[in-house]
């Protein structure tokens, strides 16, 4: 244990901030109300014997970073009932304390198993599926991809075919690609999945529909006839979940299993049309939904560790003599670490505008009123995809900010970004999701040119691209957002044009639309940062916090647009909308930011509020003893167990003294 009370240099940078962080804390979770819940329920995860004496993770191999992670997350679902925690957001505060570097193995369940039968199954499954779900003797996932095809799921290969005299479907996998491969947990921790496979019914192929398929016995958990699963081995990341393969040879389920809720199968085999197309996919569209809000807390956990570490940090003299500096002193140092917490911030923002627009929209779904899915569609797949690419290179960033010591698991950020960086791909190809985007945008810009009216978000298209940047000396808000809209019209007409130009020259529109899906992908990147950025000003604009807590967060997100505006600077100067000059009123901005930002950076982190027990940094540690910490982490390595280890006369010994044999002058003769 580290000891010695907090890092006198650490301690400075909270006295010298220019605002409360509690202040800040109390807007991010909603009140200090709910902040005093979260903090009660935390403590209660963090206390509890289960968690508190479980190993660290680091030093577990892949069979018993399941167990821990297993138990884990199997105690705090048992706990989260016997306390009656009922709201999501508090339930998801216990089990981030309970397991905060273990993936739930039941997490698929919870996430996307029982949310889609409680939106996709008709009232008598619900009665019916619901309540074993609840008390996990059914325990289930989501089973889409497969071997061959993951993006494209109008083309999976897995078929259910009605066979209307046993009033069942047959469910098969009839090649090597058609398995499924990489559902989570189904390799060996579930025993019933959603299968989504191609309706067959009276000879004719209907797409894509949902089954629930039990694979496993509910009481010995042996795989059912006819079902081969398992384990597909070790990952980039996410190591203590079963991501699954799964092969199906005729299995019979009865008609029942088809989730009937909008799509229907008739006993005698007619298939009723459903009131809305892709309503099956709306599952995907919640995980999508919730994505940006979880990437942007995996962030600002990089971004604790980095900054109160860079605060601790010195290296090198300033002036010859002199005291080494505080690393975070350091322009370049800030220039990686601030514009970061901005993102983070600017993330969690959007999540929250996206989770909202979600809950609003779906209850509008649920009275059958279709007309916004479109929206929902497009804003959450971009909004998913632009959120993971920006976060996940952000948390790059801190890592190597971090130097040597970010590359340890003792930092706790390489974790970090291994666990985030698969949002990038699951849920959803991130360039495949922009260019869903991107055709959502561009049905918008034709509709424009008819005169149809838009949709507030893409209003922004309605405004002249024949204009000049308001921008000054003193950097206004309004001129940023202005110049963000501007970028982003002007990237969807261009595409829009060379679509129309090769069309007009004899290519069909879908030609002319793959010829050019990197515009199109432009367009649709320009668009999501457009959105992020205005959410973040009117957010921020918005926010019941007093004056300097205000100001230190608009300063926050001023460098958020400031330094998008630098990193994509070519597509803000192309056609001329901002001159030489105004650039360089915008590059000063950044460095005065960076300077505004420096005595806040501490208190913007501590602000995110995350306890010790759930960051696990020896880097990122609340009172910067980072020294001590880390020979800790050292001396609890397994290797050291041991002074010599086996190995050492396994294999170090011999090859010595053959060596030395060899070496002997009588054996080279
Ligand atoms: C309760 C809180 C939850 C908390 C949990 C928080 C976070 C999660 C934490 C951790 C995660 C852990 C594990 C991750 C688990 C991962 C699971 C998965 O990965 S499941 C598999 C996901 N797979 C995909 O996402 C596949 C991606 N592919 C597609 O979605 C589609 O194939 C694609 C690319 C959209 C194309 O679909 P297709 O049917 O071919 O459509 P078209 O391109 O032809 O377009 C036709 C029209 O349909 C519209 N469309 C498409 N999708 C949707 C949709 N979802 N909703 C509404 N509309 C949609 C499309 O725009 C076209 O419309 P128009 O014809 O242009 O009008
Ligand atoms: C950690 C993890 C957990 C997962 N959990 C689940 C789960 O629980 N359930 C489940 O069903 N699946 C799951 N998946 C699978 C995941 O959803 C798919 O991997 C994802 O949808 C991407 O599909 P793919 O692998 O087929 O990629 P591909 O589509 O093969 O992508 C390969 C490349 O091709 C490009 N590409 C593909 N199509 C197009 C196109 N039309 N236009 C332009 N470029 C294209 C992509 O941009 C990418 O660069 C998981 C994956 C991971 C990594």
């Amino acid at each position: 244990m580290a000891t010695g009370g907090v890092n006198a240099d650490l301690a400075k940078e909270r006295e010298r901030a220019t605002f409360d962080s509690e202040q800040l804390t109390n807007f991010l979770y909603r009140g200090p109300e709910k902040v005093r819940r979260k903090r009660y329920l935390q403590n209660l995860a963090i206390q509890d014997p289960v968690f508190k004496k479980a190993p660290l993770w680091a030093f577990l191999n892949r069979e018993q970073q399941y167990a821990t992670a297993l138990k884990k997350h199997l105690h705090a679902y048992r706990r989260i009932q016997e306390l009656g925690i009922t709201e999501p957001v508090e339930k998801f505060y216990y089990r981030e304390a309970a397991a905060p570097h273990e993936n739930s193995p039941i997490g698929l369940h919870e996430s996307m198993f029982i949310p889609t039968i409680e939106k996709q199954a008709t009232e008598e499954q619900k009665r019916k599926w619901l309540p074993l779900c609840h008390s996990l003797k059914m325990i289930g996932t989501y089973a889409q991809t497969e071997l061959g095809h993951g993006t494209f799921i109008r083309g999976l290969e897995t078929t259910a075919t009605y066979d209307p005299v046993a009033k069942e479907f047959i469910l098969s996998t009839p090649k090597l690609t058609a398995m499924k491969y990489w559902p989570g947990n189904l390799g060996k921790t579930t025993n019933h999945c959603l299968v989504m496979a191609q309706l067959i019914t009276k000879g004719k192929n209907h797409g894509i529909h949902m089954f629930m398929l039990q694979t496993r016995d509910m009481e010995t958990h042996q795989p059912l006839p006819g079902i081969e699963l398992g384990d597909i081995g070790p990952k980039f990341g996410f190591f203590d979940n079963d991501n699954g393969y799964m092969i199906l040879k005729d299995v019979r389920i009865p008609r029942e299993n088809m989730f009937m809720r909008y799509y229907k199968v008739l006993e005698d085999g007619t298939y009723v049309t459903p009131p809305g197309d892709r309503l099956n996919y709306l599952s995907m569209v919640l995980l999508r939904s919730a994505i940006t809000s979880m990437i942007g807390q995996h962030l600002s956990q990089a971004c604790i560790i980095a900054i109160r570490y860079s605060a601790v940090r010195r290296q090198t003299e300033i002036s010859p003599g002199g005291e080494e500096a505080q690393v975070l002193d350091y322009q370049t140092q800030q220039y990686k670490l601030f514009p970061a917490l901005a993102t983070s911030y600017a993330m969690l923002m959007a999540g929250r505008f996206m989770y909202d627009f979600y809950l609003k929209t779906t209850a509008q779904i649920e009275k059958g009123d279709l007309g916004t899915m479109p929206q929902l569609h497009a804003l959450s797949a971009g909004l998913k995809a632009f959120s993971t690419w920006e976060c996940t290179a952000a948390i790059e960033v801190c890592r190597m900010s971090c130097g040597g010591h970010g590359y340890s698991h003792a930092s706790g950020i390489p974790k970090i970004y291994v666990d985030a960086t698969p949002g990038c791909t699951y849920e959803g190809e991130n360039t495949v999701m922009m260019l869903q985007v991107a055709r959502f945008l561009m049905k918008m810009y034709t509709n424009l040119q008819k005169g149809q009216e838009l949709p507030s978000f893409v209003q922004y298209m309605t405004k002249s691209l024949d204009t000049k940047s308001c921008m000054k000396e003193e950097v206004a808000p309004k001129c940023l957002v202005m110049a963000y809209e501007h970028r982003a019209s002007r990237l969807i007409k261009a595409a829009a044009d060379a679509i129309q130009a090769m069309v007009m020259s004899g290519s069909s529109p879908q030609e002319a639309w793959n010829k050019n899906t990197v515009p199109l992908t432009w367009a649709a990147l320009a668009f999501c940062h457009m959105f992020v950025v205005k959410n973040f000003f009117e957010m921020v604009e918005d926010a019941k916090m007093d004056g300097q807590t205000k100001a230190a967060f608009m300063a926050l997100c001023k460098l958020y647009a400031v330094n998008g505006v630098i990193t994509h600077l070519g597509e803000f100067i192309q056609d001329g909308y901002l001159n030489n000059q105004q650039v360089q009123y915008i590059q000063k901005s950044l460095l005065d930011l960076l300077a505004e930002i420096r005595p806040n950076a501490v208190a913007l982190v501590d602000a995110f509020d995350y306890p010790d027990a759930i960051l696990q940094s020896c880097l990122g540690r609340y009172d910067g003893q980072v020294y001590q910490a880390l020979y800790d982490f050292a001396k609890s390595s397994p290797l050291n167990e041991k002074e010599v280890l086996d190995s050492f006369f396994d294999y170090v010994k011999p090859v010595q003294q053959e060596l030395e044999a060899m070496n002997q002058p009588m054996a080279r003769l």
